[in-house]
């Protein structure tokens, strides 16, 4: 097995168009772990995610996934490699069955009953719905049916943009509870994310991102135990987080 961290960016820079969107992104995701993306509206994230997915093309620096160099490699090429991307918008099909929604997600169509029902335990919701329109779930059950898409498959990467967002304070609270059973899977995650309680009861490591630029690197504890740490960081990251 390789040394070192299973995903880092050193340097990397994404023109989108004309625009130069990131402008010195620099990011080390230890295997195993969650890594947590903070930044405020528009410093980034996203287009970090999918600079690393192969959505979009780096126009310098370097992603090394494994160790080995992947900018600028296609996103199907990314996917078969062991990384897996649940947008914003969650790309589920709304018309059909969430067994449907699952099966598409399979590579071959096909996957071991065994993780289905880890996955279906961990979001006991996709199991109610099974034969259901995945159109009639809230947006919280849509979250993990787009979560559990991308893990219906056993992954060395997952990149998950904003889970929490747009979700009522009980079903985050919820969502950690999944999220802290995904961990014990030692799966490695990337999670953008813009709630701190969120961020804060999951992450190991951190990355502050503004301006395209990283600006803080460290461990989570690290910066929920230093108030000065967070002020500066936070009150530049998040706006009225509590
Ligand atoms: N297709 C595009 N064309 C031009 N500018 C874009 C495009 N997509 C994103 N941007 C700009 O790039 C910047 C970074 O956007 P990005 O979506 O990565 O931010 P973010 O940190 O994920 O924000 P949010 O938390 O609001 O989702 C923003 O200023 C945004 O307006």
């Amino acid at each position: 097995m390789t040394e070192g961290p299973l995903l880092s960016l050193a340097g990397v820079h994404t023109h989108i168009g004309q625009y130069h969107i990131l402008q010195g992104i620099d990011l080390e995701v230890p295997r195993g772990g969650m890594t947590v993306l903070l930044g405020r509206n528009g410093a980034g994230k996203t287009t970090t995610l999918k600079t690393i997915m192969g959505l979009l093309a780096p126009s310098q620096g370097e992603v090394r996934f494994r160790g080995q160099p992947i900018g600028g490699r296609r996103p199907h090429a990314n996917a078969r490699d062991g990384i897996a991307y649940v947008p914003e918008d969650m790309g589920i099909f709304a018309g059909l069955t969430v067994k449907e929604n699952m099966t598409l997600a399979a590579r071959e169509g096909a996957f071991s009953a065994d993780r289905l029902d880890w996955l279906l335990t961990l979001f006991p919701a996709l199991r109610k719905f099974w034969e259901s329109p995945a159109g009639v779930l809230s947006g919280g059950q849509k979250q993990m049916l787009s979560i559990a898409r991308a893990m219906i498959e056993p992954r060395d990467l997952l990149l998950i943009d904003e889970p929490t967002k747009g979700l009522a304070p009980a079903i985050i609270t919820a969502m950690i509870d999944a999220f802290r059973e995904l961990k014990r899977s030692e799966t490695t995650v990337l999670l953008v994310e813009q709630n701190f309680l969120f961020a804060s009861s999951l992450g190991d490591t951190v990355a502050v991102v503004d301006d395209g630029r990283t600006v803080h690197r460290g461990t989570m504890a690290e910066l929920t135990a230093d108030a000065e740490l967070q002020e500066r960081l936070l009150g530049l990251s998040l706006e009225g987080h509590s």
